[in-house]
């Protein structure tokens, strides 16, 4: 039949654990000399990145493992990640699959399982920051509700 979805032969076409901890580790790679995606790891803790996505890929895949990192929206929402970005990172992914010789029928398969996190991952823009506490009372400053509309009534006396 059309094989789809996860599998433990889909997990040991991956080459098991060690086969995901060194896809990952050229994933990674790959992402720090893209321009489009550096500035995003950057600074980031990408030992722990690249523990949760072996744990993600693994679960996904179909393999013996849990992912227990973040949710993906509450993971990725503050970045305002674009349409652009999420498609360099499939790109840099398939580029990883591709030097460890992935079958394509499997890096297809595993795609399509990641596809659906697009909706979570991609933001137009960031969530507006929080705002600096107000310094002044709010009532410190009383604006008139109306201004004449022959102008301020100070003028000074005519001459
Ligand atoms: C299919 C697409 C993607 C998947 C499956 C994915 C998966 C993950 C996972 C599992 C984590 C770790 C969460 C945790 O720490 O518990 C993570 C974190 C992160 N991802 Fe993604 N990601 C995807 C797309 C992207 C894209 C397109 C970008 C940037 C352009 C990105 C940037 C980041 C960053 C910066 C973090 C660190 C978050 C933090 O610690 O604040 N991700 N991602």
């Amino acid at each position: 039949g059309c094989a789809s979805g996860p599998s433990p032969d889909l997990y040991q076409t991956f080459g098991g654990q060690p086969g995901l901890v060194s896809l990952v580790d050229d994933f990674m790679d790959g992402m720090m000399r893209d321009p489009d995606l550096h500035p995003y790891f950057v600074n980031a803790n990408r030992p722990h990145i690249k523990a949760e996505l072996v744990a993600q890929f693994c679960a996904t895949l179909g393999g013996p493992c849990a992912y227990k990192g973040m949710d993906m929206k509450m993971a990725h929402a503050r970045y305002g990640i674009g349409d652009h970005e999420f498609n360099a990172l499939v790109q840099d992914l398939q580029d990883a699959m591709d030097l460890h010789r992935i079958p394509y029928r499997a890096q297809n398969r595993f795609l399509a399982m990641l596809a659906p996190y697009r909706d979570d991952v991609v933001h137009p823009a960031p969530p507006p920051r929080a705002r600096p506490p107000l310094t002044i009372a709010p009532d410190a400053v009383v604006v008139p509700e109306t201004v004449p509309a022959d102008g301020p009534q100070n003028k000074p006396p005519p001459r």
